[in-house]
């Protein structure tokens, strides 16, 4: 795979998604200069979005950054990544590139993956940790997930629905087991601009996991996207309102 070219629009569109991370870091302060982060990586738009933004704030001489991309691979759950295409697109923005393997989930949980839950969190648990044990074996002190805007809201809808609570995905957290804080730059970022973005560049091939669409997430996601063609705006209402909770409605 080449290096890749941006189109001229899309340099646009990437100083506004730019703007709104750097915005947002300006206020959380995830990323700070020196900071050592692995980006997970599953291949996707999000994960090649991050990576870029990264790549830039790290090559700007006020923020210095030590970045490391890491995959990690699960023989069970049937996705696949071109490793070669992944690597030589992360080597032309300057950065290494490695694969970790995760634990196989176990198979009582593989059983039950019908059921759509325990499955699916048990696989993302063990590609956490995975990623979180790497980094204190080789001192890495942030690792950064692409999860942007619609995430949020997704999440937010799922633990509402399922879980009977009020609970989503901060811009940062810090693991006390590993020390280590997981970071997500593009927390703030719409992922219409995201797939607007992505439109022109070609991704490394990537086969995705098999229970992806029959998740509770990919059931709440289905939801939002019906949703949203009719009312853009309802991730940003969503988004803002367990900053605007009514107690006295409560
Ligand atoms: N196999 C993996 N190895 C390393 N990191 C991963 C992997 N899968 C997911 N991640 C990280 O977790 C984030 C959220 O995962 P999720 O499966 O929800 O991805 P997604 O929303 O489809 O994003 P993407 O477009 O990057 O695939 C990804 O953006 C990435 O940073």
């Amino acid at each position: 795979m080449s290096t890749i070219k941006i189109p001229v629009g899309e340099k646009k569109l990437f100083k506004k998604i730019y703007a709104k991370f750097w915005k947002m870091n300006e206020r959380e302060k995830i990323v700070a200069p020196h900071d050592r982060i692995i980006i997970g990586f599953s291949g996707g738009k999000d994960s090649f979005l991050l990576v870029h933004i990264l790549s830039v704030l790290g090559k700007t001489s006020h923020f210095p950054l030590d970045i490391l991309v890491v995959h990690v691979t699960n023989k069970q759950v049937g996705y696949q990544l071109n490793i070669e295409d992944s690597k030589a697109l992360c080597e032309s923005m300057g950065i290494p590139f490695i694969t970790l393997e995760s634990e196989p989930v176990s198979k009582i949980d593989i059983e039950d993956a019908d059921k759509n839950t325990t499955f699916c969190l048990n696989c993302g648990k063990n590609r956490r940790r995975a990623l979180l044990e790497y980094a204190k074996e080789h001192g890495y002190t942030s690792i950064a997930l692409g999860h942007h805007m619609d995430d949020v809201a997704e999440t937010l809808l799922m633990n509402q629905m399922f879980c009977g609570c009020i609970a989503s995905i901060p811009a940062q957290f810090t693991t006390e087991k590993y020390g280590v804080k997981f970071i997500r730059p593009l927390i703030e970022v719409p992922v219409v601009f995201i797939q607007e973005w992505t439109k022109y560049i070609k991704l490394p091939r990537l086969v995705r996991c098999k229970y992806e669409k029959d998740s509770m997430r990919g059931e709440v996601r289905e939801m939002l996207e019906q949703f949203k063609k009719k009312h853009p705006f309802i991730i940003h209402s969503i988004v803002q309102s367990p900053y605007n909770v009514k107690y006295e409605y409560l």
